[in-house]
């Protein structure tokens, strides 16, 4: 048989095209250590991954190989003395709560399992991932399992906390005195904003009824972080954005439309200009597509939200068509200086003349 003689640079792409085929193994094995809190087990120093296994009621060997092969994408350090690992950098990021219930909430089954049918999406053009495992829509799959809708809601905190600082020092909310934030869940964003803004007399956080519900949980958490004079100042509505939504000076929707369709955005868009003042503005915070042929994570997140939530990621042209549609201008669109978040711009709406 002739020998084809390959340089470094196929080699490198097949290597490349590889890790992309079988990027779910790693994905699963990450699920599972965050889900099984194997790094907490390092926090005091290095472990056996088969004393580990036998505390937490799993099969040695088998967690022992899956601690290994994260390893060698630097997730725990493998030590010297057979089955004994170290915690690593990342390892350690897995520890802290923040942070692992985004990517836990990313790569859990429902949105794995969901997955399975993106052919299907593709073929009909129509989001095919809940419908594929049972459920109408991804909001049905919130609805029904309490313990996803938890995972869901404690994962956009996570996404929103990292972009907090960014949004508030690159965006001017203080000529506001009212402001809602629409789908704005546990209303961390809000409540930051109100803390720094004193002259922000009304913050409403408005989100479906099982959010605003489960907010109530939140009480103690919000008063050990926020003042009597911020707390005062925040409320929070039940309703849906299809409906009504309350009236305000500015409107927040902050990773919002990237969950709809054109039609439903334009939808969302309308309720909001019936409600609104002449002069209230609109301030969308989500990803501004913006490059062609470079590594790009939200043209990723851009086939999630496509195949899994019936959603979109935009370009400034169609940030621009999408407004114009629902009868607004666009006053600005600016991306934030930090570029790796879900959130990476600002648009700015006014209604049309
Ligand atoms: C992707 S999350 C974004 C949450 C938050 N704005 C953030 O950036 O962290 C979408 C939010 O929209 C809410 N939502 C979905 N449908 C809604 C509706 N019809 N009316 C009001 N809120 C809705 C969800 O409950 C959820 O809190």
């Amino acid at each position: 048989m002739e020998t084809v003689e390959r340089d470094d640079s196929r080699l490198e792409m097949e290597r490349e095209l590889m890790d992309m085929g079988v990027g779910y193994w790693k994905s699963r094995a990450l699920n599972y250590v965050m889900e099984d809190n194997i790094a907490k087990h390092l926090q005091n120093g290095p472990r056996s991954a088969f004393l580990i296994a036998n505390e937490i009621g799993v099969n040695p060997e088998f967690l022992y190989r899956v601690m290994r092969a994260l390893s060698t994408q630097g997730i725990f350090k493998e030590e010297e003395e057979y089955g004994v690992f170290s915690q690593s950098p990342k390892s350690a990021i897995l520890c802290e709560n923040d942070w692992v219930n985004g990517v836990i909430f990313e790569s859990e089954d429902f949105a794995y399992r969901s997955w399975f049918s993106f052919r299907e999406s593709i073929k009909s053009g129509k989001s095919m991932g809940p419908k594929s495992i049972g459920y109408d829509s991804f909001w049905d799959i919130v609805e029904k399992n309490p313990s996803y809708g938890a995972v869901f809601r404690e994962g956009m905190t996570v996404f929103t906390n990292h972009i907090i600082h960014t949004i508030l020092n690159e965006t001017d909310f203080s000529p506001f005195e009212t402001i809602a934030d629409l789908g704005g869940s546990q209303g961390v964003l809000l409540l930051s904003i109100l803390k720094k803004l004193p002259s922000v007399k009304k913050g409403i956080n408005f989100d479906l009824p099982s959010t605003i519900d489960n907010n109530k949980l939140l009480v103690s958490e919000r008063e050990a972080q926020h003042s009597s004079t911020t707390l005062s100042r925040f409320t929070e509505v039940s309703g849906s954005f299809f409906d009504s939504v309350p009236q305000a000076d500015c409107y927040i929707l902050k990773m919002i439309l990237h969950d709809w369709s054109d039609e439903k955005c334009v939808s969302i868009l309308t309720t909001v200009s019936k409600c609104m003042k002449p002069n209230s503005k609109v301030y969308i915070f989500d990803a501004i597509i913006d490059s062609k042929n470079q590594p790009n994570y939200k043209v990723w997140l851009d086939l999630h939200m496509l195949h899994h939530v019936d959603g979109k990621e935009r370009s400034r042209k169609e940030w621009g068509e999408l407004a114009s549609l629902a009868g607004f201008q666009v006053v600005e669109i600016t991306p934030f200086s930090e570029k790796y978040s879900r959130s990476t711009g600002k648009i700015v709406l006014s209604k049309s003349a």
